[in-house]
């Protein structure tokens, strides 16, 4: 798609647009790639300045990730949130227990977290072995230590309008969305994946902020005429590519969630890059996107949960 097929004036974006216009005045015809490395890094800072004004009163916010089995990119991410927590000041706790371990064991694991006073926060990485049930072991996490905002008690508050914790995948992307400028009262946003993690609660924050929501999901019918009217395009779904250049609004902001390995090993997500970045007004990349948010707002909610502590 040329650049003539995205006039600015239909975009509502024309100040932004104009700023991406490649020296000289030229239109470059492709999106701006929004930059979620140097975002997350400054709410870490943020984050990393509040802890110390915590530590001063005598409390270091303290995250524990429990990690169950050997799942490779589990491991990869869970180093990641620990060297990420160690960074801002906070402190990590990783517990790795045998993929075979019971039910009853991890559970009895999450309630000696839910005593433990240094522990402010607990994450338990998904996906748990096939054996466990994945619903009953969050709602076993104290709610008031629910950073990942996974346990029903958490969905419902958001559902309700008064959130404890955000799911950090969509609050991470709810700050992008801010620092971005990008106006969503009024405006058209499309959510493509209702999962519990990412797209629902997407939904209700972006429902919460004025927009008029669509959540679309695996039995749509005709995913393009939807995504189509989207000024905000959320994209959540673990199929690469299953969203194209042509399914897109000129202009449109493009948040793309997926985190997908192809063929070489390549980091890609569920929006096919090159074609979008075409159409879009601006989109998030894969990697240094949506991820490195992820880990950050953890560490805000972590955080926060360690404020709190000092309320009661
Ligand atoms: N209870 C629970 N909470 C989670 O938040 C959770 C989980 N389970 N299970 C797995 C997913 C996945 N996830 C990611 C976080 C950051 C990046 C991230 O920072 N990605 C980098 C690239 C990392 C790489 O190179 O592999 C990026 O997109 O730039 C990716 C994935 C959190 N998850």
């Amino acid at each position: 798609m040329s650049s003539s097929a995205a006039p600015a004036a239909s975009s509502g974006l024309s100040d932004r647009q104009d700023a991406q216009r490649a020296p000289g005045g030229q239109d470059s015809g492709l999106g701006r790639i929004i930059d979620g490395k140097a975002l997350s890094e400054s709410i870490r800072a943020d984050v990393a300045r509040r802890a110390r004004e915590l530590a001063a009163r005598g409390v270091v916010p303290g995250l524990a990730v429990v990690l169950v089995g050997d799942n490779p990119a589990s491991q990869v991410y869970v180093r990641n949130k620990a060297a990420a927590c160690e960074k801002a000041g906070l402190h990590s706790r990783v517990l790795r227990l045998a993929a075979d371990i019971s039910e009853q064991a991890l559970l009895e694991v999450v309630q000696e977290l839910n005593r433990d006073p240094a522990v402010h926060g607990i994450l338990v990485q998904l996906p748990l072995p096939p054996h466990m049930d994945a619903a009953k072991v969050i709602e076993t996490i104290a709610a008031d230590k629910d950073v990942d905002g996974f346990h029903v008690s958490n969905a419902g508050l958001l559902m309700t309008g008064k959130p404890l914790f955000r799911p950090c995948t969509p609050y991470g992307i709810m700050k992008i969305l801010e620092s971005e400028q990008v106006a969503l009262r009024g405006a058209e946003a499309v959510v493509v994946g209702a999962s519990n993690i990412v797209g629902k609660p997407m939904a209700m924050l972006l429902l919460a902020a004025g927009a008029t929501v669509t959540l679309c999901n695996s039995k749509t019918r005709d995913l393009g005429t939807q995504t189509r009217r989207a000024d905000v395009l959320v994209v959540a779904t673990g199929k690469p590519g299953i969203v194209t250049g042509d399914m897109i609004k000129p202009g449109a902001t493009v948040i793309d969630v997926g985190i997908n390995r192809n063929a070489d090993g390549k980091l890609v997500g569920d929006v096919d890059f090159e074609s979008a970045r075409r159409v879009a007004g601006a989109i998030t990349p894969v990697p240094g996107g949506v991820g490195p948010m992820t880990i950050a707002m953890l560490l805000v909610n972590t955080l926060e949960a360690a404020e709190r502590s000092l309320q009661h």
